[in-house]
């Protein structure tokens, strides 16, 4: 089976270079997901000749690879003049528009002694025959005809990809990930723009918060074009005992300000050049404007929040649509920290409350487990 892959629209738009490394990195991962068959580029697409005849196995994995707009089992012929053409695409179709209203869309790339209209027209006579009719607005199956130079390709099937950019071309993002619906979120769009997650998981509930987060990381794993999930566990609940020093009001941002801290030093150790969280502006109190400045102020990567402006049935619309929800909804109460904030902390109070709170982030680190998913 050949399967035709369109990338993104947005990786045409790239300069000639960028656009090479944006389409070998998708080859790449497709390679990764798929693991066998013959990929090559072709002047902006991309060609995956497999033995495997299962269309919906084969669409269901391309779907979840992002830089790919759409894809299409596809059969090409040599041709030499419009009858070839015509005889081929009689040959495939006739099967496939019987008793079906149809359209015929062609479309052509370099010279030729003929139009695409004249493709549809003279297709559309040929199929005629074995149909119910044609209707070019409302047809029950479209026929599509790619002409490039002296190839043509035929299909009837258009799938849809993700779209985005391929995971891999951005770098490395460091998500602080809780496994509530929010941050799974956030990890799947930094990687739709093209972002490779390393997880920081604060563990609050011991042995089923960290099944847990596994299970939606394994969720994730789908859509990362293959790409090994690095995670790092972290065990909360030391930090949330020295966190009993301080005023009840400014513990959870406090709490948020370490995890930024020990993020920020996993981001030095991995190269990563950014943090993520799940955040969304003002949908808890830890989460307001002036909680949010507080939190990452000093930290010297930028913190890329993709929800911010989401409501939570925006969120749980995306969390549904990858996977995540199910398991994000069984997070007991206790492994979130959105509790009882005070929704405006003083800057200066929780600096001096940190020196007091003196923890070590490194050690922080070194103590947390490793997993790769
Ligand atoms: N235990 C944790 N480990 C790692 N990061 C966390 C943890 N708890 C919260 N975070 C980070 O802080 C963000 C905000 O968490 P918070 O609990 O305030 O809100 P939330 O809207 O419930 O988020 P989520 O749905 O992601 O749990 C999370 O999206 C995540 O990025």
């Amino acid at each position: 089976m050949l399967i035709m892959i369109r990338p993104s629209g947005e990786i045409a738009l790239k300069s000639p270079r960028s656009r090479r490394n944006f389409e070998y990195t998708l080859i790449t991962n497709i390679r990764n997901i798929i693991g066998e068959g013959k990929l090559w580029r072709s002047q902006g697409l991309i060609f995956l000749e497999i033995n495997n005849d299962n269309i919906n196995d084969l669409a269901q994995k391309l779907s979840k690879i992002f830089g790919i707009a759409s894809f299409s089992p596809v059969i090409v012929t040599e041709f030499s003049n419009l009858q070839d053409i015509i005889d081929r695409a009689k040959q495939i179709f006739s099967d496939i528009v019987r008793g079906k209203i149809f359209a015929v869309r062609a479309k052509r790339v370099g010279y030729h002694n003929f139009t695409s209209l004249e493709v549809q027209r003279k297709v559309g006579e040929a199929l005629f025959p074995f149909s119910k009719g044609v209707d070019l607005e409302n047809p029950e199956i479209e026929i599509f005809i790619e002409i490039r130079n002296n190839l043509a390709y035929f299909y009837h099937e258009n799938f849809k990809g993700p779209k985005g950019l391929p995971v891999g071309i951005a770098g490395k993002t460091v998500v602080l990930f809780s496994g509530g619906i929010d941050s799974p979120v956030a990890t799947w769009m930094m990687m739709k723009r093209g972002a490779i997650p390393i997880i920081l998981n604060f563990n609050l509930g011991g042995n089923v918060h960290k099944e847990l987060v596994v299970n939606e990381l394994n969720v994730i794993k789908k859509w990362s074009g293959g790409h090994k999930i690095k995670v790092f566990i972290v065990k909360g609940t030391d930090v949330l005992i020295k966190l009993s020093q301080i005023d009840r009001g400014n513990r959870v941002v406090m709490l948020k300000r370490i995890m930024y801290r020990v993020a920020e030093r996993l981001s030095e150790r991995v190269s990563a050049k950014s943090i993520t969280t799940g955040e969304s502006l003002s949908q808890v109190s830890s989460q307001t404007m002036v909680n949010l400045y507080v939190t990452e102020y000093g930290i010297k990567f930028p913190i890329f929040r993709p929800l911010i402006g989401f409501d939570k049935e925006e969120i749980v619309e995306v969390a549904r649509k990858i996977g995540t929800y199910e398991y994000s909804i069984k997070l007991p109460e206790y492994c979130a920290i959105s509790t009882k904030a005070r929704t405006s902390v003083e800057l200066n109070e929780i600096l001096q409350q940190e020196e007091k709170v003196n923890l070590d982030y490194d050690k922080i680190l070194e103590n947390s487990e490793f997993i790769e998913i």
